[in-house]
């Protein structure tokens, strides 16, 4: 018993000692595994690898020259010389230094040495910052390729010298290799691989400009596109030669001068804007104007200078633009396909590749870019601005100018003490005082603490619309559709984009500036735009305005199949276009969801990837703009039914690339409906004949006091501006159309898709025996594509969904294709064309 308990407690003893052990041995593991992990671990790994960095740089670049006085001592002693304190090294990093370099140079790798440097250079920052700002891996397989590729290349070419250029490494490999291959072949071995290393790391572009003709979309065999986005295709586009767009692109190019800022004149502090005047291309006498100035006005004894302000943020700057930079970007991300490869990226503007963009000179100056500033007129409305304000007892602390194009802007800064709201209240007593027409009071200027008052320039400068589209912002925009709108009362251009407006509401009493301002627009979308990368839909009931645009039918515009007129005239003939854009509109939506893009900007960017297949109904999306110049009418007219669709578009379109632009002289309520406004967010007010109507348009008055001739309000991105907006006159545009009109074109104007009236089909169902007149057609679509899909008619044919239903039943009871199959596709009966022909020769 008691030997058993003996031999009991024992093994307990045993046990338990045996646990212990295990217990102390896993807390030992888990603490080094801590230590490992701990990031002091790693900080202090990287500052021992930077500043082991750090001293064979030094080393090394100290045996560059002094290689020659330590290099025999080193060879006599070998490593000896570390311990002989009689010993007096060259290399600034002493015996341990020279004996180092030496090693790497010598006996190892040349020069490449260098490389060890980079690389325990780039460990320690990566240690140090705690994340992986390089790959070390990739580095390291770099390091390794450059080493031997390098000191053979350098032992080879710098053969016979005392250098040691290749080190032993470099050396060796490359006597081994002439031996082998010969001077020559090594030289060859090198070089090739030298460049094969180059090629693969950057893959240069060796392709030669394209000139020579070449068809835009090639029939490609299906298996040819990526297969990763689903369903996919295109409908080629017309014609397809080469490109010379970026040619013209970059003649059209203007280096910016920046003005200097002038001295300050007189009493008054004169702060000139920094606004690069238009070069190259524009005339001379332009280079010395495009400044707006701001002049602190002198109050007596405490004004002190504001400070001159800011360049405003620039408005619209974030785009949904295809950048190409950006593109390039995100494109290298996956490897490139098939089709890409063997084609490169699809080039839209390949169609028409000799386009050339509208040049500068086609349009006038209109006497330059020149702010005219009048000191005695500014003094004047100084001086009674505070003889107005001191009459309602307001002191004030300090009060600039701006010189703008039409208004200049009185900034004041109250005396302490001086409630806001008591400006604002006696804002028509200070107007009426003041005894100017078009003064608008801004109590407070939003973001700042100071009052506006705008007064109206006596001698008004025109902005040109020259100098807006010569600035840098236009001409470096990447925005989708910039339009050069006007210029801001601080002279800053005033660009933005359409596309992320995404729409304008443009109203303003007739002879105001309204047409100008369309033209302006339409004038910068011509001078930035590709036609293969923009349509114009334009609606004008007045029939004059618009007419211009018709040159360039073939280019730019876009209208209803069978329609002689690409601009639209007549309300019934609106109300289908607008109808038929919401089809396009409907279209784009099922081309993107197929695709699985987002919006046009990715469709677009699959598509020049060649991501999707054209064969099945796939396409590069141009962008499309709606501008209907007199909305009024068309309300008066149609009401509802030009309203519906107009609302539905600007709800909608805006992710497929369809902006409208519309304008009225009438901006009362009934035209300007609730559902109207609350999908145009961005709002251009030209001189209104009533507060109200300002009400209507901007939510807020202030347009009935503008002075017409462009002076405008826009209300964007919930901000209101005064603009003066850029002149063109309707002789400019002619020689804008004419010069694109001359060029070739499409071979017709763009088609939108056709909309059939859905109460005229009903009247006239088409009986047994009665085909819809697109019937072979269709039946020629799905037989080719051996689909028998009602969305596949819709998008080649461009119909709207009843049609292209309506024609899938005539085509299953006339027996070419099987019967509704639910979400598949119908079974298409005939396999080949040849077949199809002759049974529709027997149906006929
Ligand atoms: N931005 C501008 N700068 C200078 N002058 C302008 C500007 N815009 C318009 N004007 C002047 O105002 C005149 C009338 O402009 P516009 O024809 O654009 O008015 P509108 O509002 O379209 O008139 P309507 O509705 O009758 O067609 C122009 O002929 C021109 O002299």
């Amino acid at each position: 018993m008691a030997g058993n308990r003996l031999k009991t407690d024992n093994s307990t003893k045993s046990r338990k000692t045996g646990a212990e052990r295990l217990k102390k041995d896993k807390v030992a593991d888990v603490k080094m595994k801590d230590l490992v992990k701990d990031e002091r671990t790693h900080k202090v790994t990287g500052v021992l690898c930077l500043l082991l960095t750090l001293y064979l740089f030094i080393a090394f670049t100290s045996y560059l020259f002094t290689w020659q006085d330590d290099q025999d001592k080193v060879f006599r002693l070998s490593s000896d010389v570390l311990f002989r304190e009689d010993i007096q090294m060259e290399n600034l990093l002493g015996r341990l230094g020279a004996f180092v370099a030496h090693l790497f140079f010598y006996d190892g790798i040349g020069i490449t040495a260098y490389f060890c440097c980079w690389f325990f250079f780039i460990l320690g920052v990566n240690c140090i910052v705690g994340r992986r700002v390089f790959r070390i891996w990739r580095n390291f397989r770099y390091m390794l390729f450059g080493i031997v590729l390098l000191s053979t290349a350098f032992a080879f070419v710098f053969q016979g010298w005392q250098f040691p250029w290749g080190g032993a490494l470099g050396n060796m490999i490359s006597q081994w290799l002439s031996g082998f291959l010969g001077t020559l072949g090594t030289t060859l071995l090198l070089a090739a691989t030298g460049l094969a290393f180059l090629i693969w790391q950057f893959n240069f572009d060796f392709k030669l400009p394209r000139r020579s003709p070449r068809p835009v979309v090639p029939p490609v065999p299906e298996d040819t596109y990526a297969p990763a986005d689903g369903p996919q295709e295109v409908k080629p586009q017309p014609l397809g030669l080469g490109n010379l767009l970026k040619d013209d692109d970059t003649a059209t190019v203007i280096n910016p001068l920046h003005a200097p800022e002038t001295e300050p004149a007189g009493e008054m502090t004169l702060i000139e804007k920094d606004v690069p005047p238009p070069a190259a291309e524009t005339p001379a006498a332009e280079k010395e104007t495009g400044e707006s100035s701001r002049v602190d006005l002198p109050l007596g004894k405490e004004t002190t200078p504001l400070p001159a302000r800011r360049p405003a943020k620039e408005n619209g700057e974030v785009t949904l633009e295809i950048n190409p930079a950006h593109e390039e970007e995100k494109s290298s991300g996956r490897p490139p396909n098939k089709a890409v490869k063997e084609q490169g990226l699809y080039e839209p503007t390949l169609d028409l590749q000799d386009y050339r963009f509208p040049t500068l000179d086609l349009l006038e100056n209109h006497g330059g870019d020149k702010i005219i500033h009048d000191n005695n007129e500014l003094e004047n409305n100084k001086n009674q601005i505070i003889e107005t304000l001191r009459n309602y007892d307001i002191s004030i602390q300090k009060i600039s100018a701006t010189v703008g194009p039409t208004v200049t802007l009185y900034e004041i800064v109250p005396a302490a003490g001086v409630r806001i709201s008591r400006i604002r209240n006696l804002e028509d007593d200070i107007a009426l005082s003041l005894a100017a027409l078009g003064i608008r009071i801004i109590a407070p200027i939003p973001g700042k603490g100071t009052i506006g008052i705008e007064v109206p320039n006596v001698k008004k400068s025109i902005v040109s619309m020259q100098a807006l589209l010569a600035s840098e912002k236009f001409q470096n925009s990447k925005m989708s559709l910039p339009i050069a709108v006007g210029k801001k009362i601080d002279n800053e251009n005033f660009i933005v984009d359409l596309a992320t407006m995404p729409h304008l509401l443009m109203a303003g009493a007739t002879g105001q500036g309204k047409s100008v301002g369309i033209n302006a627009l339409l004038v910068s979308l011509l001078y930035k735009r590709h036609p293969s990368q923009l349509k114009l839909v334009l609606v004008d009931p007045k029939k004059v305005e618009l007419s211009i645009y018709r040159l360039i039918e073939k280019h730019f515009l876009a209208k209803l199949p069978g329609e002689e007129e690409a601009i639209i005239t007549d309300t019934k003939k609106v109300v289908h276009t607008l109808n038929a854009l919401c089809i396009e509109m409907d279209n784009r939506y099922d081309l993107l969801k197929e695709a699985g893009a987002r919006n046009i900007r990715e469709y677009n960017e699959k598509f020049i990837h060649r991501r999707l297949n054209p064969q099945k109904g796939h396409q590069y999306l141009p962008f499309i703009v709606l501008v209907v110049d007199e909305f009024a009418d068309l309300i008066m007219t149609a009401g509802k039914e030009v309203e519906m669709p107009i609302a539905r578009l600007a709800q909608l379109a805006r992710a497929v690339g369809i902006h409208l632009i519309i304008a009225t002289q009438r901006p009362s309520v009934n035209i300007i409906t609730g559902t109207i406004k609350a999908n145009f967010p961005a709002r251009m007010a030209f001189k209104v004949s009533s507060k109200v109507d300002s009400r209507t348009i901007l939510d807020i008055g202030g347009a009935e006091q503008l002075i017409g001739k462009g002076d405008m309000l826009i209300s964007y991105n919930g901000e209101l501006v005064r603009l003066q907006c850029a002149f063109v006159d309707t002789p400019e545009v002619e020689k804008i159309v004419e010069y694109i009109g001359a060029q070739q074109g499409y071979p017709e104007a763009f088609l939108l898709p056709e909309y059939v009236d859905e109460k005229e089909l009903e009247n006239r169902e088409f009986g047994s025996g009665e085909k819809d007149p697109l019937f072979e057609e269709a039946a020629r679509v799905i037989v080719q594509t051996q689909q028998g899909s009602t969305s596949l008619l819709q998008r080649r044919m461009k119909l709207g969904y009843n049609r292209a239903g309506r024609l899938m039943d005539q085509l299953e009871s006339a027996g070419i294709v099987g019967p509704n199959l639910g979400s598949k596709a119908r079974d298409v009966l005939f396999k080949t064309e040849t077949e199809l022909e002759e049974y529709l020769q027997q149906l006929f």
